[in-house]
């Protein structure tokens, strides 16, 4: 009887926990080749961000992460290629080149992914191709709608996930073994040795997080056995530090950890602690996540459309010292340069500073939305497709927000979270010769007056 050989392509799920789809690969096929293809700065997003690199500390957290998996995956007997070529080449060539029966891919929610699928699906009309929901909460069988009917916004959403009669956290069993590696000669692989020296980058500062399923399993572990959950709804607004907030983005982000197992720690949390609001919020913000990959799939290449899902798109125009100026943090808005040196330095932000930088750089810099989304998508360690462009979206008010755009008042913001300066200082927002333009209406170099001291 002829073999079965199946093709694991790893995306945004790299765990082995609560993964069915890798436990469905182990009891359909024989052999099974397991592959990572690293994220490339693809053409649209250094258009867009005038970058060539991705951040470090995004690099070392996915390196970090593919060498976890790599060694779980040896644990199982099997192997983790990983390579720098672009994935439809790679897959293509696997399948055309070894006796590939059967691919197996998260349902993804970037439209990339969906189209190399599709591609796929029309070159390789035999093959076995299986999708299943990985990354998110719920799968495509749970929803009370279909796709197409989803919800026009959050909050219609919730209430009909909520009105559910339980929520479905069924949480696939561990894995014994894996299927024997199938022995493929694949271009520019990068080996576990290499994706370990990845994490040390000798001149960027100490991590706040370790890429890995292990890592995360930890700090959900930890986070869930200590009292912070009780009180999240009343911090979970702070800018700065590791407790105010859960900090499991970046292990969600990539797969790491699985949104089921996170809310079994949360129900384990409240039945040794007590429910409260509090407890019940962490879900809220889980079900946000889950609403924006679902509208991502529904939405397809809308997401990244400057209009979005609305008819016409905002009046901007395009500022290039402006942009620069704020990704480097040397705005006139202190709140706004400490947040951009935080994330350029650590890979994350909080929620409130991803606001605040977001609607400064829509509403005062009054440029296109896209260029900080996708600058957010080269530097955020939880970079996750849906959530980043889909709340750009938000803000931006051409998304799923039924109130418009949402405008900052950052004098305001400044006020209500970071009154004595204490973030401000410590991420040194402060940029004395900060102004909005350099030159005027003709290019004209504008000269601003001299200070006093300058003056005398
Ligand atoms: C402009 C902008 C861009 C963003 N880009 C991303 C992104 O690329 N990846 C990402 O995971 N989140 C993104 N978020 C959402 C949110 O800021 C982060 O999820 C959160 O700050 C992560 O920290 P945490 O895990 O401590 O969150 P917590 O406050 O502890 O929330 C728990 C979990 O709920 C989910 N969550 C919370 N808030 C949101 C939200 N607004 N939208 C979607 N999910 C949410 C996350 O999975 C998070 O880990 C973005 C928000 C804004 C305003």
């Amino acid at each position: 009887m002829t073999k079965k050989i199946g093709l694991y392509w790893f995306t945004q799920d790299l765990r082995i926990d609560d993964n069915p789809l890798l436990q469905r690969a182990s009891q359909e096929v024989d052999m099974l080749i397991c592959l990572y293809c690293m994220p490339d700065m693809t053409r649209f997003l250094t258009h867009y961000t005038q970058e060539n690199q991705f951040g470090a500390a995004k690099l070392r957290f996915l390196s970090q992460s593919l060498y976890d998996l790599s060694e779980s995956l040896n644990a199982l007997g099997q192997r983790l290629v990983v390579t720098t070529e672009p994935p439809l080449k790679t897959l293509a060539n696997i399948i055309e080149q070894y006796p590939v029966t059967h691919l197996y891919g998260d349902y993804f929610a970037g439209s990339d992914e969906r189209h190399i699928w599709q591609q796929l699906e029309v070159a390789f009309p035999s093959l076995v191709m299986t999708q299943d929901n990985v990354h998110s909460l719920y799968r495509k069988a749970d929803l009370p709608f279909s796709l197409a009917s989803l919800p026009a916004t959050f909050t219609q959403f919730r209430k009909q996930m909520e009105a559910q009669p339980q929520l479905p956290v069924n949480i696939a069993p561990p894995l014994s073994g894996l299927p024997k590696p199938f022995d493929v000669h694949i271009e520019n692989t990068i080996q576990a040795d290499d994706l370990a020296q990845y994490q040390e980058v000798s001149d960027s500062p100490p991590a706040l997080f370790d890429g890995g399923e292990q890592a995360g399993l930890a700090h959900a572990r930890r986070y869930f056995a200590s009292s912070l959950p009780q009180e999240y709804k009343q911090t979970r607004n702070d800018l700065d530090g590791m407790d105010y907030s859960t900090k499991l983005s970046p292990w969600l982000a990539l797969g790491c950890l699985s949104p089921r197992t996170v809310l079994a720690r949360l129900a384990e949390h409240e039945r040794q602690y007590g429910a409260n609001d509090s407890t019940y919020w962490i879900s809220f913000e889980l079900l946000w996540r889950e609403y924006f990959y679902w509208s991502a799939l529904k939405n397809k290449t809308s997401l990244f459309q400057f209009a979005g899902n609305k008819s016409s798109a905002p009046l901007t125009s395009f500022y290039a010292q402006r942009f620069l100026q704020w990704k480097r943090g040397e705005t006139p808005f202190p709140i706004v340069n400490a947040c951009m040196h935080q994330l350029k330095q650590t890979g994350y932000m909080s929620n409130r500073g991803r606001q605040i930088v977001a609607s400064c750089l829509i509403h005062e810099l009054q440029l296109d939305w896209r260029y900080g989304a996708a600058y957010f998508e080269t530097q955020l360690v939880d970079y996750d497709v849906a959530s980043n462009w889909g709340n750009w979206q938000y803000l931006a008010g051409v998304g799923a927000d039924p109130r418009g755009s949402r405008r900052f008042d950052l004098d305001k913001q400044t006020q209500q979270y970071d009154a004595n300066f204490v973030f401000i200082d410590r991420w040194q927002g402060h940029c004395t010769a900060a102004q909005l333009n350099s030159v005027d209406m003709v290019d004209w170099p504008i000269c601003h007056p001299m200070s006093n001291e300058e003056s005398l």
